[in-house]
């Protein structure tokens, strides 16, 4: 059936592609045009506003990350809440660990919620926890509805370009500061420091502002643009050290848990940062 190309001005002058198999879906939500093909390698694609959100091949690296590398360094996070995550696979991360006692999302397009129940199965069987409740709405809002809940809050956003353009402002970085527990962790969709590296230095920056303790890691992902995604964690704790997880899973626990990607070593890895990054963040 030919080829999709992310084309996007968040990436100017570099485009991935995936051969396609058969489009599944394609119609306009309230928010945005959300696409599903069944691609010839990678599995079902998740595409919204022509950018490439998750395929079933490699999403494990990012869900995996982005709830491990703050719920590990969580002495005990017990409320979690998660803003975006339409497609389930960060709910289905968050639920294996036996601290949480409850998992809020606020997704604002519940097309996605639908399409992804019924082509994405694995990641959405997140939704098939007890623990979870659902909210339809804007993040932004929510937040403002909520102080003093949650121990760990989670950002799985799209760009900052669209419906989750106000996720990347100063101003959400505060109502999640409200919104959340004494101690409370919050990790963000971070961009990529081969493309963004200016944003992160802005959004570090302003965080430093709000939170004792920031920093960024990332992981590698072949189908996000330059192939890793990174995430900005910020801790109301001064204690917290986001380069030593405060727990780790046993060898057995890792392969009950179905963990592809994450573990102690990579979690340590992940803020290992290359040079020209870390005198652009000034963390050299
Ligand atoms: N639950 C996973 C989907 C949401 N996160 C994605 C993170 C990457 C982003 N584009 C790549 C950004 C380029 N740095 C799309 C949404």
């Amino acid at each position: 059936e030919g080829w999709f190309s992310e084309f996007s001005t968040l990436w100017p002058g570099q485009c991935m592609s995936l051969k396609v198999k058969e489009v599944l879906f394609h119609e306009k939500s309230k928010f945005q045009d959300v696409l599903v093909f069944e691609s010839e390698n990678y599995g079902n694609v998740l595409v919204l506003d022509g950018v490439i959100q998750c395929t079933e091949r490699d999403e494990f690296s990012y869900q995996e990350m982005i709830t491990h590398l703050p719920l590990n360094s969580h002495p005990n996070p017990k409320k979690v809440l998660v803003v975006g995550g339409g497609d389930g696979g960060v709910i289905r991360e968050v639920v294996k660990h036996p601290e949480v006692e409850s998992v809020t999302q606020c997704e604002i397009d519940e097309k996605v919620i639908e399409v992804s129940k019924k082509y994405l199965p694995y990641m959405s069987s997140g939704f098939l926890s007890p623990k979870l409740t659902q909210h339809i709405g804007d993040g932004f809002v929510f937040m403002e509805q909520h102080h003093n809940e949650f121990d760990v809050i989670i950002t799985d956003s799209s760009d900052p370009v669209g419906p989750a353009a106000a996720l990347f402002e100063k101003s959400y970085y505060e109502l999640m500061k409200k919104a959340l527990r004494p101690g409370g962790i919050v990790c963000t969709q971070g961009e990529c420091l081969w493309l963004h590296l200016d944003l992160i230095k802005t959004m570090k920056d302003f965080c430093q502002t709000l939170y004792p303790v920031v920093d960024y890691g990332y992981c590698t992902i072949p189908t996000y643009p330059s192939g890793q995604i990174g995430f900005t964690l910020c801790s109301l704790s001064p204690d917290t050290n986001f380069r030593e997880p405060v727990r780790q899973w046993t060898k057995a626990q890792k392969k009950e848990l179905q963990l592809k990607y994450y573990n102690a070593a990579i979690h340590r890895a992940a803020f290992v940062l290359p040079e020209f990054a870390l005198q652009r963040l000034e963390m050299e």
